[in-house]
């Protein structure tokens, strides 16, 4: 980890300082920094501040610019960034690509610092530090957190191993610009070449140019991304693929979830504070169900997006057991209901797919085959679907955006934007005409029989362990049986005593 050091890293990529000198802003803004940075060495070390002083903290700024990642803990929290040896560092960029790599952190009951894996402080001799940076940097190979890189494709002999540099759920002009501002090279993978433009960055990118800016304009304005009626006269629907709106789902499936648990801090006894925190519950889990079938569908035309899906379903999964838990079903006492019984919910054993009885069966070895990884996934979407369908009214009663959607999971308003190439869904200025509202026929509400109660929370409840399951199983393709994730779905699941006997 890079922590206020200055070291030349240890075996830096081939990419020379100078690949950054095309542009005279980037160039200028090294060269004052790499100032800085020899003058503060000069002074650690107690030397003139010479050509070769500044020429060492120029190697090691553009080092780090060309080759530093965001190293991230087991929660997705950013930690601060690290440059790792050539053998990760000589790997080049793609949007779709063939591998995809975590970080494994130390188990350490100690400090933070020793979870990390960071280098112990430098001895320091009066002012001056004792070792040069290279024998720092020499000494300071193995320590940081492992990098542990995996193919999430089949990767032929002398095919080049490809990670993605940037976040794959952007269309291809936001992609290549974050390239080209962060690392300065306009990528030419099979994915950003393709023309037309492929199917996920066609439906990623949706609106027309003139709406997207005016949108952008309105976004940046309210600084949330995800707006039906930003003025009085002006109404817009964004397509549920679009990149706004799948940032939008992210922001309000968490933001919903932040608020319920904040809600409950504050005053858990309050009737009213339950209920809203239970509506929230209810809110956020739709909308992280939203967000797993909107980007599994996506998956299913950009198998990169694997890792993505794995923490999305993962994320829905464990929205999904937590609200079957709530103790907001007291409420339903309140509002003349029943109560449902959870246990009798636990009972049930799901006949439909095959995922759970494999999970069981320890499944997650990352060894399936793509055509049983196929049938898998497909059993899995099916029984999810019909899961959903019973409970998905229950859900978004309280969410009026949601109303317009009448299946997260499998449907066909998404399938039938995918072949064409005159897209069918545009912004709506002034009007809603996208309302696609569906009332299943089966669709539990919470009536006034216990046993509606029972099969709201039955279906709730499994809706949870399906997500987790399918969720575990992606990320043990990509990240492999021993990451974090599949080891966190394991935990979650082996704590649900019928799921496992
Ligand atoms: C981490 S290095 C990758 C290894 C580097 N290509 C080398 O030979 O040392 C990152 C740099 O590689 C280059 N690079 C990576 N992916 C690329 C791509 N898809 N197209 C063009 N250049 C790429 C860019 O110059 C970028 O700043």
């Amino acid at each position: 980890m890079l922590r206020r050091t200055f070291t030349s890293p240890p075996l830096l990529r081939r990419a020379p300082p100078t690949s950054l000198s095309v542009d005279d802003d980037v160039s200028e803004r090294i060269s004052v920094d790499a100032g800085a940075m020899a003058e503060a060495i000069a002074k650690q070390r107690g030397v003139p501040n010479g050509d070769a002083v500044l020429e060492e903290a120029t190697i090691a700024l553009s080092a780090v610019l060309t080759n530093a990642v965001e190293v991230h803990d087991n929660e997705g929290r950013a930690l601060g960034i690290a440059v790792f040896d050539h053998i990760f560092s000589w790997i080049n960029h793609s949007c779709s690509p063939n591998a995809c790599y975590r970080f494994v952190l130390y188990s350490s009951s100690h400090s933070e610092e020793a979870k990390l894996g960071i280098a112990p402080h430098l001895q320091m001799n009066g002012s001056r530090v004792s070792i040069s940076s290279s024998e720092f940097a020499k000494g300071g190979l193995g320590y940081g957190p492992r990098l542990v890189v995996r193919s999430i494709k089949k990767i032929n002999k002398g095919e080049e191993v490809t990670v993605a540099y940037t976040d794959l759920l952007q269309p291809k002009a936001m992609r290549q610009s974050e390239l080209w501002s962060k690392y300065r090279f306009v990528c030419c993978c099979k994915r950003c070449s393709a023309l037309p433009s492929s199917y996920v960055d066609h439906a990623l990118q949706f609106l027309k140019d003139m709406a997207d800016r005016r949108l952008t304009e309105c976004i940046d304005d309210i600084g949330v991304s995800f707006c039906i009626e930003v003025k009085p006269d002006c109404i817009f629907m964004l397509h549920p693929l679009h990149h706004h709106s799948i940032k939008a789902y992210t922001t309000l499936a968490s933001a919903y979830k932040v608020c319920a648990c904040d809600l409950l801090s504050v005053d858990s006894e309050t009737y009213i504070n339950q209920l809203k925190a239970f509506d929230m519950s209810k809110i956020s889990a739709a909308y992280s169900l939203v967000l797993a079938g909107a980007t599994h569908h996506l998956f299913n035309s950009e198998s990169s997006l694997i890792a993505s899906v794995a923490n999305f379903w993962t994320g829905a999964g464990e929205s999904f057991l937590s609200l079957s838990k709530s103790s907001g079903w007291s409420m339903c006492v309140n509002l003349g209901l029943i109560i449902p019984n959870i246990a009798s919910a636990m009972k049930f054993k799901c006949t439909k797919c095959s995922l759970m009885d494999r999970f069981r069966a320890g499944m997650l070895n990352g060894q399936i085959k793509s055509a049983d990884f196929e049938n898998v996934s497909n059993e899995f979407l099916h029984c999810v679907s019909d899961i959903t369908q019973k409970v998905w009214g229950f859900l978004i009663s309280d969410c009026q955006f949601l109303q317009s959607c009448k299946d997260p999971i499998i449907s066909s308003w998404l399938m039938s934007t995918k072949s064409s190439s005159t897209v069918n869904v545009e912004v709506c200025v002034n009007k809603t005409n996208m309302r696609y509202t569906h009332e299943s026929e089966n669709s539990v509400s919470l009536g006034h029989e216990q046993t509606y109660a029972d099969h709201a929370v039955a279906c709730i409840f499994h809706l949870g362990l399906h997500c987790l399951a399918y969720g575990g199983l992606l990320a043990s393709i990509c990240y492999g049986p021993h990451s974090h994730l599949v080891c966190h779905v394991q935990n979650v699941l082996e704590r649900e005593k019928n799921f496992f006997s």
